[in-house]
C-alpha cells in the first residue's frame, strides 16, 4: 500500500525547471530520505506533497486522494522556516495547534517539549536557533498524522540536540504513519531511512532501499552520495 504516489511530477518557475517529470510511489509506515544538492528540487517537491504548491504537470496522490483539504489534513508539515509569531510563549504556540489540527495530540507535545528541555513560559523570540527547531518539530510531531514531512529537520543545532531530535523522531514514529526528511546532514541523518530518493537537477538518479543500496555500491549512503554528486 502506498501513502504517496507521484506521477510524472514536473513543476517550473518561468523557464526553470525544478522537477522534471518525477515518478516515485512511497510506501505506508516507511521512513524515507530525499537527498540532493542545493537546488535539486527537494524542497520544490515537499512543498507539492503539502500542498502549498501546484505542479505544472503531472499528479500526485497522498492515500489515494488529489492534494486538498483531505490530504492537507493528513500531512504533517516541517517547514525549513519558522511559522510562529514573535509574540508568542510556547504555550501560545501550543494553543495556535490545538485550534488548528484537530489531531493535534497534547499529552504528545507536553511529553516531547519536556524531552527537549524546553517550557510552557518560554517566548518564541528568546529562544536561540536549536531551541526553536525543537519547538518547531515537538509542534509537528504532536499532530498523530498519517504522513510527516519534514524538511531539514536538524540543520542549524549542535551535535547533543541532533542526537535528542532523532530520538525524538524515532521514538514519536508509528509503523500506522509514514515520513519524509530531506537533509545534507546524511552521517547523522543514514541510519533513519529505510528508503532514499536521490534528486539532481529535478530528476531522481537513483532509489531504493537503504540497506539494499548500502550492500549493492558497498558503502554508507553518505559515500554513494558524495560518489553522485562529488
Ligand atoms: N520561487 C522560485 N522562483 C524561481 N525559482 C525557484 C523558486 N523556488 C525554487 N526555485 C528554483 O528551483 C530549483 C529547485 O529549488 P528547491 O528549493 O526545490 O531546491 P532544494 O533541493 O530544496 O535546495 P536546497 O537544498 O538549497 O534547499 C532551484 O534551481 C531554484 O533556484
Amino acid at each position: 500500500m502506498n501513502i504517496v504516489e507521484i506521477n510524472n511530477l514536473t513543476r517550473k518557475y518561468g523557464r526553470k525547471t525544478a522537477l522534471n517529470e518525477v515518478s516515485l510511489n512511497i510506501e505506508k509506515g516507511k521512513i524515507v530520505g530525499i537527498l540532493g544538492p542545493n537546488g535539486s528540487g527537494k524542497t520544490t517537491l515537499i512543498k507539492i506533497l503539502a500542498g502549498l504548491l501546484r505542479p505544472t504537470n503531472g499528479f500526485v496522490r497522498i492515500n489515494d486522494e488529489a492534494i486538498g483539504i483531505k490530504t492537507k489534513a493528513m500531512v504533517s508539515y516541517l517547514p525549513d522556516r519558522t511559522f510562529l509569531y514573535s509574540w508568542m510563549k510556547i504555550k501560545d504556540a501550543k494553543n495556535f495547534y490545538l485550534d488548528f489540527f484537530p489531531d493535534f495530540n497534547e499529552k504528545k507535545f507536553d511529553e516531547l517539549l519536556n524531552f527537549m528541555n524546553l517550557s510552557m513560559e518560554m517566548k518564541v523570540t528568546e529562544l536561540s536557533k536549536g531551541m526553536h527547531e525543537k519547538l518547531n518539530l515537538s509542534l509537528v510531531l504532536s499532530r498523530d498524522a498519517e504522513l510527516y514531512i519534514l524538511d531539514e529537520p536538524i540543520a542549524g543545532v549542535d551535535p547533543v540536540a541532533r542526537d535528542q531530535i532523532l530520538d525524538a523522531i524515532i521514538n514519536n514514529y508509528s509503523k500506522d504513519s509514514s515520513m519524509i526528511i530531506t537533509t545534507h546532514l546524511l552521517k547523522d541523518m543514514e541510519n533513519l531511512f529505510e528508503d532514499v530518493v536521490f534528486l539532481q537537477e529535478g530528476t531522481i538518479v537513483l532509489e531504493g532501499n537503504a540497506e539494499d543500496l548500502r550492500n549493492e555500491y558497498n558503502g554508507q549512503i553518505d559515500t554513494i552520495y558524495k560518489e553522485i554528486f562529488g
